[in-house]
C-alpha cells in the first residue's frame, strides 16, 4: 500500500525532507544545513555536491526514522531555492562550477549595462522580470565566460543548465531526465511567461546559446522515476515548483486576490492574479504562480533578499543569542522604537532594486542593548513587507489579510508587529512548512489522490490570526522612521 508522499525542500541554507500521509499530516521530517561560500564581496555559492548529498541524506533519514519503505511512497515532490544556477556535463553529471546562488550580485554591473543600453522593456515584457543579477541568465553567462570547461562542453553540445530542481531530478534519475517546471523556468530571465517557452531572442541577448535547457513541464506532472539505487524503489517524481510558488499552493491561495508571504532566508510576498499576468508599475515581478493541466495561474511577487538571514547574522556574526527561538523574548524586553536595522547585506530587493546598497543600524544611543537590536532585526522584516504591500496597493492590489509561513513565521512577536505595521490581519496556518506541503499537494494531484485544488483548500487549517493592536498613528510614525533609514543606505533611485 503506498500511503505516503515525500516532499524534498532544497532551501538556501538547508535541505529538508518531509514525509506526509494522505491527509496532509506531517509524519516525519529531517533537515541538514550545508556550508555557504562567500568567495568575494557580494558573491554567494553552494557546492553542488553538498546540495545533492544533503538532499539524499535527508530523504534516507525520513524513511528510516518513520520505518517506511520506499515502496510505500506513492510519489515525490521537489521544491527548491529558485534562480540558483547550475551547469553540468549532460553525459557525466559533473558540475563545471559551483552553484551560483540567487543572492549573488557578481553580475550587477553587467545588468546595469544592459539596462543602460535599453533592454529593460524587452526583458520585462517577455519574462515579467526586471534585469537583475538575482535571476539565472546572467549567472549562466558568467560561468560561460569564466570556465574553459564550460566553453568546451558548450561547443560540444554537452553543457546542461538547470535550477536546483533540474539538477536534483537529473541526479535522482541517474541522468535519465532533464526537466523543470514552469515556476522555476519563470525565474531564469530567458523564459517567455506568455508563450510558455524558452525565448531564443533573450538567450541570444545574454550570449548563452549552445546550452541544453531543461524541458519545461506543468508543476504537477511526470518528472521521471528515482533510480532505485538511491532510496530502494523507483518512486515517481510528480510535483515540482519553486519554493515560493509551492508555498502559494500550500497556503491554498488559489483565488485571484489571495496573498501569502514566506519568511525563510529571504521573504517573498506573492499575490495570485489568476489567468491575468498583471504588469507592475512599482517594480514588482510578474511571475507564474503554478501551471496545472497546461493552465497558467499568474502572480505578482515582491522579493526581499534578507529576512531570516538577519537572525542568522545576529546569531552567528554578532553572537547576540544562540538560537533564533530566543529572539521573541529578547525583542519583548526592548523599550525602544527608534532603532532601525536595514539588512541590505546583499543590496536591496523589491521595491528598491539597489544592488550596491549595504546594511546599517540607525538610531543607536548609549543605552541601546541587545534586545533593541534583536527587536530592530525582527521589525526590519515587517517594515520590508510593508514596502511590498504598499507597492502592491499602488498597483491596484489591496487586501485585508495576509497568510504567513516559513521558519520565521513561528515568531509571535514578528507576526504581531507585522499585523500592527500592515494594519491588517495576519493568519498563520497549522503547518508553517507550507513549501514542502505545497509540492506534496502538487504531486498528490498528479497521482489522483486529489481531484482538484478544492481538496487542498479544504485541508488548509489556521493556527492563529493576529489583528492590529497598535494605534494607526504610531504604526505610521514607526514606518516613516524606516523609510528615512532606508534612504540613508540607498545608492540609486
Ligand atoms: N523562532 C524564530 N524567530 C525568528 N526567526 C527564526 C525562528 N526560527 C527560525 N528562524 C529563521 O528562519 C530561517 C529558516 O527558515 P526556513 O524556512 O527554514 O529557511 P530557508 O528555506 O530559506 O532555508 C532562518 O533564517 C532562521 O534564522
Ligand atoms: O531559501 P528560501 O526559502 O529563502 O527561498 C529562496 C528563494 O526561492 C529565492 O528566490
Amino acid at each position: 500500500m503506498t500511503d505516503y508522499l515525500l516532499a524534498i525542500d532544497q532551501g538556501t541554507t538547508s535541505s529538508r525532507a518531509i514525509l506526509f500521509n494522505r491527509t496532509g499530516d506531517r509524519v516525519v521530517q529531517a533537515q541538514e544545513e550545508f556550508p555557504q561560500h562567500f568567495p568575494n564581496d557580494g558573491w554567494v555559492e553552494h557546492d553542488p555536491t553538498d546540495l545533492w548529498d544533503s538532499t539524499l541524506s535527508v530523504c534516507r533519514k525520513v524513511l528510516d526514522k518513520a520505518g517506511v519503505m520506499a515502496s510505500q511512497v506513492a510519489s515525490i515532490g521537489i521544491t527548491n531555492q529558485r534562480e540558483t544556477t547550475l551547469l553540468w556535463n549532460i553525459e557525466t553529471g559533473e558540475p563545471v562550477y559551483n552553484a551560483i546562488v540567487w543572492q549573488d550580485r557578481r553580475t550587477a554591473d553587467y545588468c546595469k549595462a544592459l539596462e543602460d543600453k535599453g533592454f529593460a522593456d524587452i526583458v520585462h515584457s517577455k519574462t515579467g522580470l526586471l534585469i537583475d543579477s538575482y535571476f539565472s541568465a546572467t549567472k549562466i553567462r558568467w560561468v560561460l565566460q569564466h570556465s574553459l570547461l564550460a566553453q568546451q562542453l558548450a561547443a560540444e553540445g554537452k553543457l546542461a543548465f538547470g535550477t536546483v530542481d533540474s539538477y536534483l531530478i537529473w541526479c535522482l534519475t541517474d541522468g535519465e531526465v532533464h526537466k523543470t517546471d514552469a515556476t522555476n523556468a519563470a525565474r531564469t530571465m530567458v523564459f517567455n511567461i506568455h508563450d510558455q517557452c524558452w525565448d531564443s531572442e533573450l538567450i541570444q541577448l545574454f550570449g548563452i546559446e549552445n546550452i541544453i535547457f531543461p524541458q519545461v513541464m506543468d508543476s504537477s506532472d511526470d518528472f521521471g522515476l528515482v533510480n532505485d539505487r538511491w532510496l530502494g524503489a523507483p518512486i515517481p517524481i510528480n510535483g515540482v515548483a519553486g519554493d515560493q510558488q509551492a508555498a502559494l499552493v500550500g497556503q491554498a491561495c488559489f483565488k485571484p486576490g489571495m496573498v501569502k508571504s514566506t519568511y525563510g532566508t529571504g521573504c517573498f510576498l506573492i499575490l495570485n492574479t489568476g489567468d491575468r499576468p498583471v504588469v507592475s508599475k512599482h517594480k514588482l515581478l510578474t511571475t507564474i504562480g503554478y501551471r496545472i493541466n497546461g493552465k497558467v495561474s499568474y502572480a505578482l511577487e515582491g522579493s526581499i533578499f534578507v529576512a531570516g538571514a538577519t537572525m542568522q547574522w545576529l546569531r552567528d556574526g554578532l553572537k547576540l543569542f544562540e538560537d533564533a527561538s530566543e529572539t521573541k523574548s529578547l525583542a519583548e524586553q526592548s523599550n525602544y522604537d527608534n532603532v532601525y536595522l536595514v539588512p541590505a547585506f546583499t543590496g536591496l530587493g523589491a521595491p528598491y532594486w539597489d544592488p550596491d546598497a549595504r546594511g546599517a543600524i540607525v538610531g543607536l544611543t548609549r543605552d541601546t542593548g541587545i534586545s533593541d537590536i534583536v527587536s530592530a532585526g525582527l521589525r526590519s522584516v515587517c517594515y520590508q513587507t510593508k514596502d511590498l504591500v504598499d507597492a502592491m496597493a499602488k498597483d491596484g492590489a489591496e487586501f485585508n489579510s495576509l497568510r504567513i509561513d516559513g521558519g520565521m513565521a513561528v515568531n509571535d512577536y514578528m507576526a504581531q508587529f507585522l499585523s500592527d505595521i500592515l494594519e491588517i490581519s495576519v493568519e498563520r496556518p497549522k503547518i508553517t512548512e507550507t513549501t514542502a506541503l505545497g509540492v506534496a499537494y502538487l504531486a498528490a494531484l498528479r497521482i489522483g489522490w486529489f481531484n482538484s485544488l478544492d481538496d487542498v483548500t479544504n485541508l488548509w487549517l489556521a493556527d492563529r490570526a493576529f489583528s492590529p493592536l497598535m494605534p494607526a498613528e504610531k504604526s505610521q510614525t514607526l514606518y516613516s522612521g524606516w523609510l528615512d533609514s532606508v534612504e540613508r543606505v540607498r545608492t540609486s533611485d
